[in-house]
This record gives structure tokens, sequence and C-alpha cells, in this order.
């Protein structure tokens, strides 16, 4: 699972370069031009109905519960209004007639009066706690889903798709999605209210009750107006929200070459122009809020002056008494803001659309490779085939033709070539984070395509040039959750990884921490602790990417002197840049522009193939240099305890 986000952020070095428009800054691509069109006009009103429904279908019980205290509460609030009109007619009248205080009527109002509050606080409660449980209930789900389907997608599907982009679709578009559910209770609620208070009026006086009657189909087109003109301001809004985490997301990735380079004026820069369009189209959705919101919520009110104007009449006329009146005003008084809720509801339904199909976007990518369901049970270290493979990617560049080679049970084949030339190609062919497009690849005779996802992972393990390391123990970090590895098994991993040392000397030993991405680590004893996480499981095939280039030399002749040992024996295919570890290699497969050049020994190919002798002694010269700069860990001088103490000390 994570091997594949270590891999897919090892396979994110082959982007283009921060700057570049190939992937980065893509405001513009089909994915959410797409989205922007689908969500104008009437469709969102449709679709925002098909969300609520689907989040009611999903979490009936929470939905009833928060329904049934919404009831309660809006029928208390149409209770008071008769209770005050009964308050009115009973007792201030009399009062104001006979100039005496009836002391029982008094309390017996101001008992009625406690009794509906209480019911109406508690209808509130239950209304709140349940529309809160089903927003989050349903957020949860839905990055659940979300991050599910990241992690089924391919790693081609993740090259096209920037991470921060992911970030918000998991995060800011489910989130919009589901607001309205907060206040979707209260709106229903409010329905039954006015459902309620309409029969109410028209049992008191039909001439009111029209009042009424008029009012609200005038709240419900402008409600749609409302609706129709957030929609594509919403969907840039959220368009743009996506941009702006994206922008982030790569500063903050990026930031070490963004200060080296002194670039961090024109990257503030370039955030701070993303950040204003979403400033801008921020204003522009409340802007348009600033108009419509005051008209929704004044329109009641307006209404209960009319009611107040037609009302006298009606009192003069005789067809209705002090106490009706009083109701009815009242009745319009309290109703002013729970009718709101329809227009909250309404409000946040374009942004939630825009959301919503950002995410079923997301759901809907296919690509997913599908397992077979072939098992092996061989226990012997595996043979690798690849046979004519070729390989282009996504976007059309051709990176492999016609490979084919074997990796035989036990021994080592070291992968040689120019940069570019296919050799992170073949090591993600290899443990299937691709497949080929002709040709196949095989594990101990059987096509990698035919094989369980389990039988995979136990059989081959990928060590990437960049390791991942994450913000967890040495323990987590290694075993990431998977089985039940003993400390044991997990010491010994460390040992043959040649990290044990380092990690022995904290007293904290397996948990200690060791920071976001393993900032406490230098790059060596980041790449032991990966090339640990692999050996734990020990799998049959060991696919090393260039997974010791900061491991110093005589340590990563430990460590791959290990993996041929009777003890734990693998095959091995490694992607090699140093001459002492493509001696090693039984076999040498030389690379060029994605085809097999030469194909034999270290020793052959440097007798037969003069390219193939010339990068190897300009492998030899850049190595001779890097040790002469000290660049390597020298694992006996800086111990996991002090690099942390030098961290911390930063
Ligand atoms: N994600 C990608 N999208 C498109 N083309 C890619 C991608 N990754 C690699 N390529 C192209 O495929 C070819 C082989 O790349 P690959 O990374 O396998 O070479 P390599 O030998 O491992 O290089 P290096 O030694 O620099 O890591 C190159 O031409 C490269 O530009």
């Amino acid at each position: 699972m994570t091997d594949t986000k270590a891999e897919s952020s090892k396979t994110g070095s082959h982007s283009p370069p921060a700057g570049s428009t190939k992937n980065n800054r893509d405001t513009t691509s089909t994915h959410t031009n797409d989205l922007y069109d689908s969500t104008k006009g009437d469709k969102t009103l449709r679709r925002g109905m098909r969300l609520l429904g689907h989040a009611i279908k999903t979490e009936p019980r929470v939905f009833t519960i928060s329904i049934f205290g919404a009831v309660l509460h809006t029928t208390m609030l149409v209770g008071s209004a008769f209770v005050t009109g009964l308050i009115v007619d009973r007792v201030v009248i009399p009062a104001a007639q006979e100039e005496r205080f009836l002391v029982a009527a008094t309390a017996a109002a101001v008992g009625v009066l406690i009794l509906v509050s209480c019911l109406r606080i508690t209808g509130m409660a239950t209304r709140r706690l349940g529309a809160a449980s089903m927003q989050y209930r349903m957020q949860a789900r839905y990055r659940r889903k979300v991050t599910d389907q990241y992690l089924r997608l391919p790693v081609s599907w993740h090259q096209k798709h920037q991470t921060g982009t992911l970030l918000s679709n998991a995060n800011a578009d489910v989130e919009a999605a589901f607001r309205p559910v907060a206040p979707l209770p209260f709106m229903v609620g409010t329905l039954s209210m006015l459902v309620l208070a309409m029969g109410s009026l028209f049992v008191m006086d039909w001439m009111l009750a029209m009042v009424a009657l008029a009012l609200f189909p005038v709240l419900l087109i402008i409600n749609i107006i409302f609706a129709r003109k957030m929609s594509p301001r919403a969907a840039r809004a959220q368009r743009l929200r996506a941009v702006v985490s994206a922008s982030g997301h790569e500063s903050f990735d990026g930031a070490l070459v963004v200060k080296a380079m002194g670039k961090e004026a024109e990257e503030t820069e370039r955030f701070a122009r993303d950040a204003d369009e979403l400033r801008d189209a921020m204003i522009r959705v409340g802007r348009l809020r600033a108009v419509f919101e005051p008209a929704i919520s004044v329109l009641p009110e307006m209404g209960t002056l009319l009611v107040l104007v037609v009302g006298m009449y009606r009192l003069q006329s005789g067809h209705i008494g002090v106490d009706q009146l009083v109701t009815i005003a009242f009745l319009f008084t309290i109703m002013a803001f729970p009718i709101r809720a329809i227009g909250w509801v309404m409000g946040e339904l374009p942004v939630a659309v825009v959301g919503w199909n950002r995410v079923n976007n997301v759901l809907a990518a296919r690509g997913e490779m599908p397992y077979g369901d072939k098992l092996t049970d061989n226990k012997e270290p595996a043979t690798l085939t690849f046979e004519n493979v070729a390989y282009a990617y996504p976007d059309g560049s051709r990176a492999l033709r016609d490979i084919t080679f074997e990796v035989p049970s036990g021994k080592t084949v070291a992968l040689v070539g120019a940069t570019g030339s296919g050799k992170s190609t073949i090591a993600s062919l290899a443990v299937r984070l691709a497949d080929a497009d002709n040709g196949s690849v095989k594990l101990d005779g059987i096509d990698t395509r035919e094989l369980t996802h389990a039988a995979l992972a136990e059989s081959i393990a990928l060590v990437p040039q960049i390791a991942f390391v994450f913000d967890d123990t040495v323990r987590g970090n290694v075993t990431l959750g998977r089985g039940d590895y003993s400390d044991e098994e997990v010491w010994e991993a460390l040992r043959r990884a040649q990290a044990d040392g380092f990690i022995s000397s904290n007293p904290e030993g397996l948990d200690a921490e060791v920071g976001e991405r393993g900032t406490t680590l230098s790059g060596g004893q980041r790449q032991r602790l990966s090339l640990a996480r692999a050996m734990v499981g020990q799998p049959r095939l060991m696919v090393l990417d260039d997974a010791t280039s900061a491991v110093d030399p005589k340590v990563e002749a430990a460590i791959l002197a290990g993996l041929r040992s009777d003890q734990y024996p693998a095959s091995v295919l490694v992607v090699a840049y140093r001459r002492a570890t493509i001696s090693l290699a039984d076999e040498v497969v030389f690379l060029r522009e994605g085809t097999i050049a030469a194909h034999g020994t270290h020793d052959e190919l440097m007798e037969s193939n003069s390219d193939y002798a010339d990068l190897v002694s300009a492998y030899e010269q850049a190595e001779a240099e890097r040790v002469r700069e000290g660049e390597f860990d020298e694992p006996e001088d800086i111990t996991l305890q002090e690099a942390q103490t030098e961290v911390s000390a930063k």
C-alpha cells in the first residue's frame, strides 16, 4: 500500500521540474473544465437533491433522529405562537380590562411557556447532534472511499494528477459535498412547520393565509435564482481551491530547491497569484450571498408587516380577535429565522455539487490493474523473466522496446545504462507498478498479471532510490503495520540492512520516532531503513532501484552480500552505478535508449563493449569524487540519537 506511495514519490522524480507547465499549475485541465460545465443551470438543483437523497439513504438512522428533533423544535415554535396568543387573550387582556393581576392564570402561562421552551431546546439539541453526526459520518465515509481509490489507482494515474489536487479532493471537496447535510434536517423541520403554520392560518383567517401563501413561492423563486447564479461562481472557487492546494503543496515540497536557488520571491509571487485568484473568486461568491441572503431573510419580516396591516383591517371588520392577530404576527416573526434554513441548504448546494462532482470523478477513475488468482508456493529465490517487453508511458514516451532477459533463481543481475535508458521503468514493471504493453513479465514462469496481489507482494520487494520514511517509529517504518513481525524479526531486518548500529545506539530503539519524512535521519540512514522494510518480509526477489546510492560503498557491499547468504537467499535485480556493485552481480544487462545493448558478465562486457567500459569508468570517477567529498554516511560515525540532537538543535 504505502510502497506504492513511496514509489509514486520516486517516479515523481521523472515529472517535469518545478516551473514547467506539463504537470504543474495545470489550472485548466479537462478534468476541472468538465466539472465546471456540468454544474451549470438546473443540473445543480437536480444533482444537489440527488446528493441529499444519497446522504439520507446512507445514514437513515441519524437522519431520522435529527428529523425527529427538527420537527419537535419547529412544532414547539408554532406552539409558542399559540401559547403567546392564549396568554394575551387569557391573561394580558383580562388583566388590562379588570386592572388586577391574575396569579393562577399567570402561573399556568409561565408553566406552559417553560414546558414548550424545554421541548423546543430538546428538539434543537437532538436535531443538531443528529445533523452533525450525519454530516461528519458522510465526510469520513467519502474520505475513506477517495483514499482507498487513490491506493487502487495505478502509478500512471497518479503521474497525471498533482498531489495538492488529490489532497483537495479528499479534504476540501469531500467537506464541501456534505456541508448542506448540516442544515438539511432544519430545512425539513421548517417545511413541516410551514405546512403546520399554513394549516393554522387557514383555520384562523383565509385572507391572512393568502398573504403567507403569496410569500413562500417568492422565497422559492429567489432561492432558485440564487442557486443558478451561484453555481458557476462556486465551481470556479472550488477549482481554484484545489489549484492553491496543489501550488502550496509543491512550494513546501520544493522548499529546499527554492531556497538553494534563491527563488523565494518568484515562488511567493506565484503562490500569491493563485491565492489572489482564489480570493477574488471567493469575494464574488460572497458578493452574491450578500445580495441574496438579506433578501431571503427580509421577506418573512416584510410578511409580518403586511400581516399587521391586513390583520388590523380584519380585526376591525370583526373577522379575527386580538389573540389571533397576535398569534399570526408572532408566527411570521418566529418563522423568519427557520425559513433561512432553506436558504442555507440552497446556498450550499452549488458548492456541494461541485465538490461532489470532483469526488465522483476520482471514484469513477478507471485504470486499476486487476490481479489474477494464481498463487506461487515456491519457497526458493524467485526467477524473473522479461520476454520481448515493450512499454510506453501514458504520455506516449516510448521507454522500453524488445527487452528480454532473466534473473535466475538466487542470482544477482545488474541493470546498467546511461540516464533515461529505462532502468527504473524495468524495475517498475518487475514489481508490477505498471504492465507491459507488449510481451510479458514472469515470476517463476507465471505472468505477473495472473498472480494474486498477495502473491506478488509476498514474493517481490522494490526499494526505490528516494526512500520514503513515514512520521512514525522505527518499528512502524519497518513493519508498516504488516503482519505480526516480532521485535527479533525487525532487528534481524535492520541488521541485514546494516541499520541496526545507528538504531540500537538510541535508548528508545525500535520506538524511536524518525520525524516527518525521516527528517532526523541522513540520506543513507533513510535508505537503510527502507531496505529493512523490504527485507523484513523475506521476499524471494529484491528489486533495488539505486537504493543504496547514499550508503557508504563498503556498507553497500555488506548489504548485497547478505542478500546472497544462505540464511535469507533472494534473487536480486539491482540498478547499479558503482563498479563494486556491478562487479558483484552474476550478470549485467546494459541498456541503451530503452533496448538491451549488451548482456553478459561485467568482465565480458568490459572487454567486448567500449560504451559499457566508458560508462563504468565514468561512474568510477564520479564515485571517487563523492568519496573525496565525504558524501556518504559512516554508520559508525553518525547515530540516530546524534542525528536527532542535531536536527532539534537546528
Ligand atoms: N512518468 C513518466 N512519464 C513519461 N515518460 C517517462 C516517465 N518516466 C520516465 N519516462 C521516460 O522513460 C524513459 C526511461 O526512463 P527511466 O526512468 O526508466 O530511465 P532510467 O534509466 O531509470 O534513468 P535514470 O538513471 O535517470 O533514473 C526516459 O526517456 C524518460 O524520460
